[in-house]
């Protein structure tokens, strides 16, 4: 069932918010779905809150096996305004989805760094960006706390990172800088925030969502952060349209990307791969002869760091021998030793049918650690 089929039957469609034990919280689209209603059913116009419905599913849904996750784009029955409860009858198909977190039809990841307090380092930021580059979405990667430099500055930092590939946006959360262009370019998109600590996350959320925490008390207790957080995950509605969701700080990434793919991960390389090929198609740019993608652009010396990197770990991988892996020892017998993979392990059993999204996954997963 396509959207244009459920709105032209004048259907109630939302989007799946959060998650809570068997409730959904559902926020449905604000135009075109009253068309339908019969008089005495428009009081929900009336009232400020009343376009979140706390759904339960349809035990047809049950049935069929047909789970319903944050980000779910869904059609929803029998409204009860006063009440504000609904019943969700149907999921329309997804178009992506993450598992860890349990997130539908994600659009783009933002990026949070501060130019300054604490220092933007080139290769911490690298890391973040290969990171979020490698679950396929859309980056939009904004510089907080420009307050703390000069213009002259900011030029620069902007031609290195234009020189990167990326188009930063300069925010000051301080001085409301740019926080309305931000907001414009969360617009219409579900947006997974992503940052390490102190950057001002938080204050950008705040500052994004200005009730966010009455709303986050309404809802949920508090706005969870930091490291000890639940894994719950919930999604923020931008008053000015988008949905956005917060992760908890971290500081590195870890990059499990295999040697091969790590060049796709850098825009520069993407360049050139575009318009030459390296003679080898294995190639790992690094010494190999007409190579297309080696050379001195300003990332070079990076991608070679975190190739190395990625190379250490296939191999350590290939041994068999890291038990952080995804392979255990078993001891068999008299001391002999023997290496299965852990079935247990969710993180096994995607690798062999990893998806660049689930690199996002992982991103979460190693935030929670
Ligand atoms: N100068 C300056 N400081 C800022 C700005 N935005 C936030 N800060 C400060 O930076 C510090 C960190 O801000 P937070 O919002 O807690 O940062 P965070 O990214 O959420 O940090 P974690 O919760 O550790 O992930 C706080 O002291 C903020 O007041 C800004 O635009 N300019
Ligand atoms: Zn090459």
């Amino acid at each position: 069932m396509t959207e244009e089929v459920l709105q032209d039957s004048c259907r109630l469609l939302g989007t799946v918010l959060a998650v809570q034990a068997n409730y959904y919280r559902v926020r449905l689209d604000s135009d075109g779905e009253m068309a339908s209603l019969g008089d005495g059913e428009n009081t929900r116009l009336n009232s400020s809150h009343s376009s979140l419905l706390l759904c339960t599913r349809r035990t047809r849904l049950k049935k069929i096996g047909q789970q319903v996750m944050v980000g779910d784009r869904v059609l929803v029955e029998e409204p009860d305004w006063t009440g504000q409860r609904g019943a969700i009858a149907d999921v329309l198909p997804r178009k992506n989805q993450l598992d860890r977190p349990a997130i539908a039809n994600v659009n783009q990841i933002l990026l949070v760094f501060a130019v300054a307090d604490p220092p933007l380092e080139p290769y911490q930021l690298s890391r973040f960006l290969i990171k979020a580059e490698s679950t396929g979405l859309d980056v939009v990667l904004c510089l907080n706390k420009s307050d703390l430099i000069t213009t002259q500055q900011q030029a620069e930092i902007n031609q290195h990172l234009t020189n990167w590939g990326y188009e930063p946006i300069f925010i000051s959360v301080y001085k409301s800088i740019n926080i309305d262009d931000l907001a414009n370019l969360l617009k219409d998109n579900i947006t997974v925030l992503a940052g390490p600590s102190g950057v001002g996350k938080s204050s950008l959320i705040n500052a994004l969502i200005p009730n966010i925490n009455l709303r986050v008390g309404e809802i949920s207790g508090k706005l969870a952060r930091g490291r000890h957080t639940t894994r719950h995950v919930e999604l923020f509605d931008l008053p000015n349209g988008g949905l956005l969701a917060d992760t908890p700080g971290f500081n590195q990434p870890d990059l499990d990307c295999t040697p091969e793919e790590l060049a796709a991960y850098f825009p520069e390389a993407r360049q050139r791969l575009a318009v030459a090929r390296c003679r080898f198609s294995n190639c790992l740019h690094r010494d190999e002869p007409d190579c297309a993608v080696r050379g001195d652009w300003e990332r070079y010396q990076h991608y070679l760091e975190f190739l190395e990197e990625a190379i250490a770990r296939q191999s350590q991988l290939n041994q068999q021998a890291d038990p952080e892996s995804t392979i255990k020892v078993k001891t068999k017998g008299k001391g002999k030793h023997q290496y299965e993979p852990k079935l247990e392990s969710k993180k096994y059993r995607q690798k062999s049918r990893r998806t660049q999204l689930q690199e996002l996954q992982e991103l979460y997963r190693e935030s929670e650690e």
